[in-house]
């Protein structure tokens, strides 16, 4: 169905190519999973299945790129609309028309559906998807999960014969994402839908994958069985972390396999306990009290009291839309805040316009609307100036969170991830006292996140307080002490990690699944136990 003959790919002014000599064949109906490092070229990669690379982002292709027989070089992308369906992974981006409905009919319309059987799609996509009630809402209104469900949704009821996803799940609560991905198989086993899906939460996809398309980064593609491919590659979901250190053969994909395979492990753990971290006596660095967010009608965050201990990092879960990134931004000062008090050190970050980025710092979900000088030197020097921080300060930051960025490339070229890990590093260079970061951990790989854990457990030994609100359920399981959970608009939840995640079928990360009713957290966790 795809056919890649000879695919070198390269950039302007890149000293090699991201794709060099690739030759590979996916067949029609098999679901493919594409892995790799931060920045390594998995979204270059998706996009010349359709021509978008290089039409579009410009740069260079060798050899071709064949889709049910057709070339990409011989037609533009939309000429392939019909055929290949492209889920990217800045949602808002794709967007061509203003509500919800609007957008799950309009790639019918282009291919002329007739009228009954789009409608008939769309009301199956709106509840597939769980977003009727959304339905005429406009699109620029909804939270960043509502939109990655409608982009994902838009696609879909075209019933394109190759669908294309980037990172498709990274914006979805841990329960729409199995949704989701449920729906795509359905799609490949019941119509033959050929499907490649870059996703760096591996978790969620490994099990449903038929292939490995791994980049090792050398720009050589390597493919194959998961299970074979994993057991070398650099990037690894949990589950085969354990099973490599197990020592378990073939390495599992799913918490059902790993779960047959546990009860020695089970056994050699029984006695020994997860340890704790400390929880010391905490100052606190921010205080909200009965804090309101509404728009219009819809209150999205109802009277929620929260207060952040100095020293501690904070995960903030919940569902798709229950007002998560409202809280924050509310929290932040420079959101909607219609009730309500917030407390940083005797100051309002709300009343304070001028000094509320000083007080906290915010990470949003689309981090680039933070970078608007040309280069990504000149964004670091410009951090390490405001924040009157040593020169060098911000790169050496980005580059624990992802290695090998130019020096001279502009911001805009930069791959998602790189892009989130230069805004990080932005941000944890100005290191306020209280950091809110919403869904930090989007295009990282396993290695950039592991940074990230250890970057904030350093700002917090120093007594900064920090919230991520996020549905990456193992990033929780290893960074945060403590979990709050939000619930259309209100704290449902809220205790240490383990007690609000172990029992949580959500939000339980894969090791405390395949080890309960042991309390297990981690693979570190475990190895640590084990080398005691
Ligand atoms: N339009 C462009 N011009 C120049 N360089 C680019 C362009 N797009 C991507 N790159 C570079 O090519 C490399 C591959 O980028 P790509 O977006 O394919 O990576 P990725 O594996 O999808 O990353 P992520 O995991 O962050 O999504 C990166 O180093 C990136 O900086
Ligand atoms: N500008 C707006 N106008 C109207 N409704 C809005 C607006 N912004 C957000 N909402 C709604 O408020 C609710 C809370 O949104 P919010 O973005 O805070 O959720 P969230 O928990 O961060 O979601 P996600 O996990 O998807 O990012 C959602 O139902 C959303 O559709």
């Amino acid at each position: 169905m795809i056919e890649f003959d000879r695919v070198t790919i390269s950039y302007y002014g890149a000293t090699r190519p991201v794709l060099s000599t690739v030759d590979l064949m996916v067949d029609e109906g098999e679901l493919c999973l594409v892995a790799g490092r931060t920045g390594v070229g998995k979204s270059t990669f998706l996009g010349a299945i359709n021509g978008l690379v290089p039409h579009f982002t410009g740069g260079h292709l060798r050899g071709s790129v064949r889709v049910a027989g057709q070339s990409t070089a011989d037609q533009p992308p939309r000429e392939f609309a019909e055929l290949v369906g492209v889920v990217g992974q800045d949602p808002l981006a794709g967007f061509v028309t203003d509500t919800v409905e609007e957008e799950l009919a309009y790639g019918m319309e282009q291919l002329a559906v007739p009228p009954d059987v789009m409608r008939k799609r769309v009301e199956e996509t709106l509840d597939l998807l769980g977003i009727a009630e959304l339905r005429r809402r406009p699109l620029r209104t909804l939270s960043g999960g509502q939109q990655q469900r409608v982009a994902i949704g838009s696609v879909l009821t075209a019933h394109p014969r190759v669908l294309v996803l980037d990172e498709p799940t990274s914006a979805l609560d841990p329960t729409a994402a199995e949704d989701v991905l449920a729906a795509i198989t359905r799609l490949v086993h019941d119509l033959g839908t050929t499907v490649v899906v870059a996703e760096h939460r591996m978790e969620r996809v490994a099990q449903y994958a038929d292939r490995l398309l791994y980049l090792p980064g050398d720009g050589s593609v390597r493919s194959g069985p998961p299970a074979e491919v994993l057991a070398t590659a650099d990037v690894a979901p949990p589950l085969v972390e354990l099973g490599r250190l197990a020592g378990w053969s073939p390495l599992p994909l799913s918490v059902r396999d790993a779960r047959r395979l546990a009860a020695p492990l089970r056994d050699r753990l029984a006695d020994r306990v997860p340890a704790a971290p400390a929880a010391g006596e905490r100052r606190t660095a921010l205080e909200g009290k009965g804090v309101v967010v509404r728009y219009g009608e819809l209150v999205a965050v109802r009277g929620v009291d929260l207060t952040l201990g100095r020293g501690e990092v904070v995960a903030l879960m919940g569902r798709n839309g229950s007002g998560k990134s409202s809280l924050l931004w509310a929290l932040q000062g420079s959101g909607r805040r219609d009730g309500g008090s917030v407390d940083v050190g005797g100051e309002d970050p709300g009343k304070l316009p001028e000094r509320a980025r000083a007080l906290v710092g915010l990470v949003p979900q689309t981090p680039g609307d933070l970078l608007y000088l040309e280069t990504v030197a000149a964004e670091c020097g410009q951090a390490d100036v405001e924040s009157g921080a040593e020169p060098g300060t911000c790169r050496k930051l980005l580059d624990r969170l992802a290695p090998g960025i130019a020096d001279d490339g502009h911001p805009r070229d930069l791959s998602e991830g790189q892009r989130l890990a230069l805004v990080l590093a932005v941000q944890l260079t100005a290191a306020p006292p209280v950091l809110l970061l919403d869904e930090p951990t989007r295009g990282l790989d396993y290695h950039a996140k592991r940074h990230l854990t250890t970057i904030l457990a350093e700002l917090a030994a120093e007594g900064h307080a920090v919230v991520l609100a996020t549905h990456d359920v193992e990033f929780v399981a290893r960074t945060v002490g403590r979990v709050v959970v939000m619930a259309e608009g209100e704290v449902v939840a809220d205790g240490p990690t383990a007690q609000v995640v172990v029992s949580s079928p959500a939000f339980a990360p894969q090791v405390a699944k395949v080890l309960a009713p042991q309390e297990w957290l981690t693979v570190d966790q475990v190895a640590e136990a084990l080398n005691d």
